[in-house]
């Protein structure tokens, strides 16, 4: 007999995140209790008892009586009721239609531009507490007059932040990926552009529901509100504002009602916008540059000319599902007038490796374990773990530096290039103006841009993709750091351009007085095997095969090292031989950090794995000479002992 598969129960609603929970608690108890009030108590909010005005909390009234001798209790729970209902009916239509008209004025422009923009201008000229005064009188109070005054009140600032966010937006490659592909213009705007709106229109949201509030109890103690004997806390503190000396605890209690609600609508919308921005949430809420823990293990093998070493290192990203491993397993030696390169598929921790370096990790991502070791100029070897942000900061520039794929946004296009390589210098290093002025020409110089001291005076958009790399190579060099991280510094420019480049690295490594340490991280095998002298083969958050340049791109060991050369197209003719001039793809892909196989993360695509190898992930192997590591049972080193 088959059994029956049971199929696996799937979760009909997303899991909230944790992060969310305790300000939802908070938010829905601030929002059920006042509509609970019938449950809480049973006397009526607008039943008057002269004899017992003022009267102190008893058993039968918990919060005491007002000055019509009504249950304080009741009046705030049933007042919390209707300014509630106002407030965020009101902010919900405000939000509802503004944010509408902000997304179609930004997506279309044109006379809906005009139309945002201008509607949202005219009522933003009226003081807000004056509008509001003028429609009360004309209409009357109640609260449907209310909720259609906020409403009005309040949809421009929703309109403005839309239309500004989704400007921002809409000139991304991914809204233009999706137009290129015919994409229907709603559902880009509801379903591509909205999503990425929605942390600031919440925040937005938080800020205007908490107004609201305050506008609407403003409203209800100037008389202009909610109509008596209805219950508001507006109402509230107006009635208590005459006994306040005899009385506090009249004032007080609507006072800490709407305090603790606005508080409320904050805090969850904070989270809200967090959550709703990946970016930075998961970790610490921000995105803030994650500091690196104190090393826990000290290298013995730092001799004087290591820049930097990195051991064991281990870098997790705080998912809702927990924490997952993204760097595994990632030790690397850097030296003075080296150049490692770091090379892989992408996502297999090229960037995050080489961030960690520098202190500047994403805020969803944190250091595990392992040890980031760096020496300063001093000549001190420190653990980057042990500084403060203030030292990270110092260490950031002064000795390691990085440049960047993209030379066309790295630079800040509103200030001269000048001022932006003056502040760099004047930062870490300070000095009179023109010192800094001067040095700064000098690098530009030292880059190979011409006629500098004209180009020291000229924006980024001036100039070309490679010049502009140039002056961030020049920035980079501006304190004479010692390590040098280029994240794919060439992969934005044209080949000719990449060539430039190339040699001003090589030649800057060779002019360098102190020598300058290089990590070149790159997919290039090409440029790699011109520039560098070891390698370090990334796969799946592991080093998988380190060693001299020649030695791994001529005789890989790694199966992974052998399919990458064989995937990548090369003009060095060594590679060519290596691989017999033709390329292949490495069949299958990467395994996602959550969901590595067991064992060696490579095995279900290595063309010669064996049983054994998913029972444990391989440790890193020496060469008999020391000089190559391998991660393989199946390499030659795996017959030596294990590196680590
Ligand atoms: N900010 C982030 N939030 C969540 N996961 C991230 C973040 N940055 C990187 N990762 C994950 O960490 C892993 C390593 O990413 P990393 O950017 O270091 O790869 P890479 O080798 O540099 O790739 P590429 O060559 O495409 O730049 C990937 O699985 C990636 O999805």
């Amino acid at each position: 007999m088959t059994a029956i598969p049971v199929p696996k129960k799937t979760r009909l609603l997303p899991a909230i995140p944790r992060r969310m929970i305790l300000p939802s608690i908070l938010l829905a108890a601030l929002i059920l209790i006042p509509f609970a009030a019938p449950l809480i108590t049973g006397a009526d909010p607008v039943q008057i008892s002269v004899r017992d005005r003022l009267a102190l909390p008893s058993w039968e009234h918990w919060l005491g009586q007002d000055e019509f001798g009504r249950d304080r209790l009741a009046r705030v729970l049933y007042g919390g009721q209707v300014s509630l209902t106002v407030a965020f009916v009101a902010t919900t239509l405000a939000c509802i239609f503004g944010t509408l008209l902000g997304l179609i004025g930004a997506y279309f422009r044109g006379p809906f531009e005009f139309v945002t923009t201008r509607l949202s201008d005219v009522v933003l000229c009226f003081p807000p507490i004056l509008l509001a005064l003028l429609v009360v009188t004309l209409f009357g109070p109640g609260a449907g007059t209310l909720v259609a005054v906020l409403s009005v009140l309040y949809f421009p600032s929703f309109a403005r932040i839309a239309f500004s966010e989704a400007l921002r937006v809409s000139s991304l490659d991914f809204v233009e990926a999706s137009r290129a592909l015919g994409t229907p213009s709603h559902r880009i705007v509801l379903g591509t552009i909205l999503p990425n709106i929605a942390g600031p229109v919440s925040v937005q949201y938080s800020l205007t529901a908490a107004a609201a509030i305050t506008i609407e109890s403003g409203l209800s103690f100037l008389g202009l509100g909610v109509v008596p004997p209805a219950p508001s806390w507006g109402q509230m503190i107006r009635g208590a504002r005459q006994f306040m000396n005899q009385d506090p605890l009249g004032i007080l209690i609507p006072c800490v009602a709407l305090i603790l609600t606005i508080y409320a609508i904050n805090f969850f919308c904070d989270r809200l916008r967090d959550t709703l921005d990946p970016k930075g949430a998961l970790g610490g809420g921000k995105d803030e540059t994650s500091v690196p823990v104190a090393a826990r293990v000290t290298p013995s093998d730092e001799t004087a000319d290591v820049v930097a070493s990195i051991r064991g290192l281990r870098l997790q990203l705080m998912s809702p599902g927990g924490p997952v491993d993204v760097i595994q397993d990632v030790s690397l030696t850097l030296r003075a007038n080296q150049c490692t390169a770091l090379v892989g598929e992408s996502g297999s921790g090229k960037s995050l490796s080489s961030l960690a370096l520098m202190g500047l990790l994403p805020g969803a991502i944190h250091q595990a374990g392992g040890a980031l070791r760096l020496r300063r100029k001093s000549g001190q070897m420190v653990d980057l773990g042990t500084l403060t942000a203030k030292e990270l900061e110092d260490v950031r520039g002064n000795d390691v530096a990085m440049i960047f794929q993209e030379p066309m946004t790295s630079l800040n296009p509103i200030h001269k290039v000048g001022a932006q390589m003056v502040e760099a210098i004047l930062s870490h290093r300070p000095m009179p103006y023109a010192d800094a002025r001067t040095r700064a020409i000098d690098l530009l110089e030292l880059v190979g841009i011409n006629e500098p001291a004209r180009r020291f005076d000229g924006y980024p958009h001036e100039m070309s993709g490679g010049m502009r790399q140039r002056v961030m190579i020049a920035m980079a060099l501006t304190c004479e750091p010692r390590l040098l991280i280029a994240d794919e510094p060439t992969t934005a420019l044209d080949v000719t351009i990449q060539a430039e480049i190339i040699e001003l690295l090589q030649r800057l490594r060779t002019e360098y007085a102190d020598g300058l340490s290089l990590l070149f991280i790159s997919h290039n095998l090409g440029i790699v095997s011109e520039i560098a002298d070891r390698v370090a083969v990334m796969y799946s958050g592991q080093v998988v095969e380190e060693g001299p340049v020649s030695q791994v791109l001529n005789s890989p060991h790694h199966p992974y090292t052998v399919a990458l050369l064989e995937s990548m197209p090369s003009s060095h003719e060594e590679l060519h031989s290596a691989r017999g001039d033709r390329l292949r793809a490495i069949s299958g892909t990467p395994p996602l950090p959550d969901a590595r196989p067991s064992g060696c993360a490579f095995r279900d695509r290595c063309p010669i794995a064996i049983p054994s190898c998913a029972d444990a992930p391989p440790p890193l192997f020496n060469s008999a000479d020391g000089d190559r590591q391998v991660r393989c049972f199946r390499a030659p080193e795996a017959g030596s002992e294990a590196a680590r």
